[in-house]
């Protein structure tokens, strides 16, 4: 059975075919798209795929990107697509958040991918979960597997947009992330780079303090690459940390069913 796996964020939608739902399945195709894109999907990209068995998805845009998704899929196959919603509980995860299906469906999925690839490496320990895409989110999660909290920061573009937008004199090009930046261009991207880099540092410290065991840093995200070299915690870069979620996501439920 063959596993059609799609993440929706705020500025692209990222999609792979799975030879199985499972873990470690072999990926037959993958693509992303910018969301202004997605409408001629059903008539380019995916009009040459093989109709997936299932499909499963997690999606932070608004619900009319959603359906314009949705639309595209049932032009094509006759299978439902089923979105993911964080819940309280899910793949040997537990959520501590407020109001746990308000936490961000992709936040979840990255975590429950998170947990189960360290898991596959060794004994439990607690984890850092970074995301760098439109938005920036950096999860921690203790050693049982619980979500403790996580933070939420703009990402590089709006970074530079607000302050573009807020200001006289900041409009400029990118820069370069430089340690002692003396100009405006690499003043900005220096200090989006290493407000991200400083965020994951502290919550490495919590997850520390508050866990007494050193965490695993996974990283993921179209930014990931960007911020990769001005870590300075040491991490994990892992492209496809969403699918893997999304792969043990089917995988548990298809367990649960029998
Ligand atoms: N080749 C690329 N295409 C798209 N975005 C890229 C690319 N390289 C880096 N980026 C960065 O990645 C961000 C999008 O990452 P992504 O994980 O797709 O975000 P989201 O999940 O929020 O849609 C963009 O804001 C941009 O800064
Ligand atoms: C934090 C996010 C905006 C990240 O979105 P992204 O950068 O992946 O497009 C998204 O996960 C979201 O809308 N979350 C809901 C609020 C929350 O998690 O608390
Ligand atoms: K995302």
């Amino acid at each position: 059975m063959t596993l059609l796996a799609i993440d929706i964020g705020n500025t692209r939608l990222k999609w792979a075919l799975f030879e199985d739902a499972q873990p470690g399945a072999a990926l037959l195709a993958h693509g992303a798209e910018f969301l202004e894109n997605i409408d001629k999907l059903a008539d380019t990209t995916w009009a040459g795929l093989p109709a997936p068995t299932a499909m499963l998805g997690c999606a932070v845009a608004t619900d009319a990107i959603k359906r314009r998704v949705e639309e595209q899929v049932e032009e094509l196959w006759d299978v439902p697509l089923r979105w993911v919603v964080a819940s309280a509980q899910e793949a040997g995860v537990t959520n501590g958040y407020d109001h746990p299906t308000r936490l961000g469906a992709d936040r979840w999925v990255a975590i429950i991918g998170a947990w189960h690839r360290a898991l596959a490496q060794g004994p439990a320990r607690p984890l850092v979960v970074v995301m760098v895409g439109t938005a920036v989110t950096v999860e921690a999660v203790d050693a049982s597997g619980c979500f403790l909290g996580g933070l939420i920061l703009p990402g590089h573009g709006i970074m530079l947009k607000a302050l573009e937008s807020g200001t006289a004199g900041l409009h400029v090009p990118t820069g370069e992330v430089r340690l002692f930046p003396t100009n405006t261009s690499d003043a900005l991207t220096s200090g989006g780079t290493y407000a991200i880099a400083g965020a994951v540092e502290r919550m490495v410290q919590h997850v520390r303090q508050h866990c007494g065991a050193e965490p695993l840093c996974v990283m993921t995200g179209g930014a990931g690459w960007k911020m990769a070299p001005h870590m300075s915690v040491h991490f994990e870069l892992v492209e496809g940390l969403i699918f893997d979620g999304l792969l043990e996501i089917a995988r548990h439920r298809a367990a649960q069913l029998g």
